[in-house]
């Protein structure tokens, strides 16, 4: 039986100075499921998804979050990690994950937390004096505090070395055997095809194409030689080479 979605997006456009930036985007993210919003730079992932974020109205469209309008319970579910947070510089690791804590009424343990973003090393560090890599696992744990049933990821491994981005990778399977959902973005085709139980790929603000990778690949691959049968090929397929602003 298809799982129910736990956000539905019906019919969103948004406009910036009369420029569509989400062209009437809809989509329906099963709950428990990991999805990935690809596209080339500037195709509306990041307006498409602060506006499921609450972040951003939209022009036009609904969305639904459980089979309900938004309510104010809303960002006590979702977790949002930003690529860019302003960590307070005066508070360590530690600190800095207490604080947040006390932004919800419901948190987890800071203890759990840190052990599952491996964060427990760097605890008594300053947030302004860690790597990028450690940084970007503040950010996310940051997203997880309250145990949100809905994860939004924006690029999380972008700039990170291969270690750091498995480590990423790891966490975020780790969040789908609970059962949470995960939405996003990136630039990485191979980050896509390793989490991601479906994905839409956008293009000038609409979903050009969506479904499971392996499918997506065998529909759009299939008169590609073997070596070339892989998201790379069907991205570059669906959104042509030319370089995007
Ligand atoms: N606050 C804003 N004001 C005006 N235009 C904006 C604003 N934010 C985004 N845009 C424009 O809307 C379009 C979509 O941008 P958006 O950031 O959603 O794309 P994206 O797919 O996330 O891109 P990237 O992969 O580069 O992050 C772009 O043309 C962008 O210039």
């Amino acid at each position: 039986m298809p799982k129910q979605p736990i956000i539905q997006v019906d019919a969103l456009k948004k406009s910036y100075n009369g420029r569509p930036a989400v062209a009437g985007i809809s989509l329906a993210i099963a709950a428990g499921t990991c999805f990935g919003l690809l596209g080339p730079n500037g195709a509306g992932k990041t307006t498409a998804v602060e506006i499921m974020e609450n972040i951003q109205k939209p022009d036009q469209g609904r969305i639904l979050f459980k089979g309900k309008e938004r309510d104010r319970s809303f960002n006590q579910q979702v977790g949002v990690q930003f690529q860019q947070t302003e960590l307070m510089a005066f508070l360590t690791v530690e600190e800095t994950l207490k604080t947040f804590a006390a932004f919800y009424a419901q948190s987890l343990p800071v203890e759990m937390v840190m052990d599952l973003c491996m964060l427990k090393e760097i605890r008594n560090q300053r947030s302004n004096k860690i790597s990028g890599g450690q940084r970007q696992r503040l950010l996310l744990s940051l997203a997880l505090i309250n145990d949100p049933d809905l994860l939004f990821l924006d690029e999380p491994t972008t700039g990170l070395d291969p270690q750091a981005r498995q480590h990423v990778w790891d966490i975020i399977k780790g969040i789908r055997s609970r059962g949470k959902t995960t939405i996003l973005t990136t630039h990485y085709m191979e980050e896509a095809w390793v989490l991601c139980d479906d994905i839409a790929i956008m293009d000038e603000g609409k979903i050009i194409t969506q479904g499971a990778p392996k499918d997506l690949v065998k529909t759009h691959c299939a008169s590609m030689p073997p070596e070339s049968r892989n998201l790379e090929s069907v991205f570059l397929a669906l959104t042509g080479k030319r370089l995007r602003g």
